[in-house]
């Protein structure tokens, strides 16, 4: 094969990816980009294609059209294990008979690595995660997140230019979760590769990715940064799905986003609240805007600045987003 010397490629194109499963089509057109060195989120609600999308790249499905290239080789029609990419699934299946540095050092053997070097790279790769003193343990022998972790220093030591990584945190408690999290971060910093990460959690994407893939029913609907996405969403679907609560119906086919960016508090007209709730972080209440109801977290201080059962506060008008309203499109 042909490679252009001096031209860098992504560490993943996919073009115009597509695979029905009878009638349904899990993945409908497509293409998404993740460069050398950059994390990409795809996310999206359970079912919306987003493992098949993976397995698809990965090699573990075979797209019915489309294009899949790692690092500007065209792996469309090779199989799983000639992709050169480093996989961690939902079940992070560990080799039960080997020991952890086995299991790390298996990728590295297989693809032609002596003994020693493959254990090398694997004790690296252990100590990126931090378990470089697990080495001698067995699967059955570590907790969920350390075997989570061991999973991940399998697919680095790969030293693949590419890491799939399927909802890599799923199997974990909420505490583990926002520790890893933070870890995933520095790792994929510190290992260059690209990494196409699946989540349906959008915390996930936001902590961990520098750009995000939004999937509704087979079709990316939204790519871009992830602060951009999180402020400019491209619809009422996408703005809810990222978490947003003021998106209130214009009745038009439109709706407004009313971020909490656009919120000024003790500025502006007293409003009536309708409900207040406490929370872990202050208290939410829902005030009763001209434009509609609107729910707000307020922190201790800025609850202490209730004036009976009203709020005062300005929306700036500047700020709230005008969206087309997709929300009841059938999937
Ligand atoms: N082998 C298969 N045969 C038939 N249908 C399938 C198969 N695999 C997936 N599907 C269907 O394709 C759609 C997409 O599934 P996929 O697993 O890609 O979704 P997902 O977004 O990853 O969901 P989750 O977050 O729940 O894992 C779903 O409706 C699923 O039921």
């Amino acid at each position: 094969m042909t490679q252009n010397v001096g031209v860098s490629f992504p560490a993943l194109r996919a073009e115009h990816l597509f695979k029905h499963y009878g009638l349904l089509r899990a993945v409908n057109d497509v293409s998404l980009t993740v460069g050398v060195g950059e994390t990409v989120a795809l996310l999206g609600p359970s079912g919306c294609g987003k493992s098949t999308v993976l397995r698809c790249v990965a090699g573990l499905e075979r797209p019915d059209e489309g294009r899949v290239e790692v690092g500007g080789r065209d792996v469309t029609a090779l199989p799983p294990e000639a992709r050169h990419v480093g996989l961690v699934f939902q079940d992070y299946a560990l080799f039960p008979h080997l020991r952890v540095l086995g299991n790390v050092a298996y990728g590295p053997r297989m693809r032609g690595a002596s003994r020693a070097e493959a254990e090398g790279r694997a004790r690296e790769a252990l100590a990126l995660v931090g378990l470089e003193d697990l080495a001698g343990r067995r699967p059955h022998e570590l907790s969920g997140g350390q075997a989570q972790r061991v999973a991940l220093a399998r697919a680095v030591a790969t030293g693949s230019p590419l890491l799939l990584l399927d909802e890599p945190l799923s199997n974990l408690d909420e505490q583990l979760r926002a520790r890893l999290r933070s870890d995933l971060r520095e790792l994929f910093q510190r290992v260059k590769a690209g990494v196409l990460l699946v989540t349906h959690d959008q915390r996930e994407a936001l902590a961990v990715a520098d750009r995000v893939a939004v999937m509704r029913s087979g079709r990316l609907v939204q790519v871009g940064e992830v602060p951009e996405v999180f402020a400019h969403p491209a619809s009422a679907w996408v703005a809810a799905f990222l978490g947003h609560a003021n998106i209130l119906p214009c009745g038009n086919g439109t709706a407004r986003l009313v971020s909490e960016e656009a919120v000024r508090l003790g500025e502006g007209d007293l409003l009536p609240v309708t409900a207040r709730q406490a929370t872990d972080t202050g208290t939410e209440v829902t005030a009763l805007h001209p434009l509609g109801p609107l729910t707000l977290h307020l922190s201790a201080r800025e609850a202490a600045g209730l004036e009976g059962d009203r709020l005062r506060l300005r929306v700036e008008e500047a700020r709230v987003l005008t969206l087309p309203d997709d929300r009841e499109v059938p999937a």
